[in-house]
């Protein structure tokens, strides 16, 4: 369930809570403390798999790896360079959201959404602001293996996926 301004608790107390913002999509999370980089944020519990939608995350590449996350995290934003990582590498219990850069209190978080999603269910037009600003945002099946390197984290589905794709292209499609 994705949580909303009525009847509001923060799932991750002491840890984010939701910017909620009128207007569509306009919301976000926000740090309620210090984080530095590499820290564990929070661990990635209470996900359930889902239909593909602009609100689940990739875990994945098959047509059923997609996860809704159930809880604030899902007012991440994106961003083209992201202060926070999802990492769903390895088992369930080890997924979590990881600090790629010091965030301090009442910094948005934001992850590079093609570090986990191949081709999104909503693309849009990024507006990040940030100088390496990427335009579109749709998915990591139409971006270089060199750009998606850049944002230092990106999921091992997805390098798989970017591998395949660049052996097909270079052997002319077989
Ligand atoms: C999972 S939601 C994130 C929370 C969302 N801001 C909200 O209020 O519900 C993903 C959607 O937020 C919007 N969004 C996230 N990051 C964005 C960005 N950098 N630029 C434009 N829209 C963005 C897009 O509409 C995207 O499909």
């Amino acid at each position: 369930m994705i949580p909303s301004r009525e009847s509001y608790t923060p799932s991750h107390p002491g840890l984010f809570v939701v910017d909620f913002k009128s207007g569509d999509f306009a919301s976000a999370l926000v740090a309620t403390k210090n984080f530095e980089v590499d820290e564990v944020m929070t661990s990635l519990k209470g996900c359930t798999k889902s239909p593909k939608a602009y609100s689940t995350v990739q875990c994945g590449v098959g047509q059923d790896d997609h996860l809704e996350l159930n809880s604030d995290l899902v007012y991440v934003n994106h961003s083209c360079e992201p202060n926070v990582a999802f990492d769903l590498s390895g088992d369930y219990s080890q997924w979590h959201l990881r600090a790629l850069k010091p965030i301090r209190a009442g910094d948005f978080l934001t992850f590079f959404y093609p570090s986990t999603e191949w081709d999104m269910d909503q693309p849009f037009d990024c507006v990040c602001n940030a100088p390496s600003c990427l335009g579109r945002i749709s998915g990591a099946s139409v971006l270089s293996k060199d750009v998606l390197l850049a944002r230092h984290f990106v999921s091992p589905w997805i390098l798989a996926a970017v591998a395949e794709r660049d052996r097909k292209h270079v052997n002319g499609g077989q």
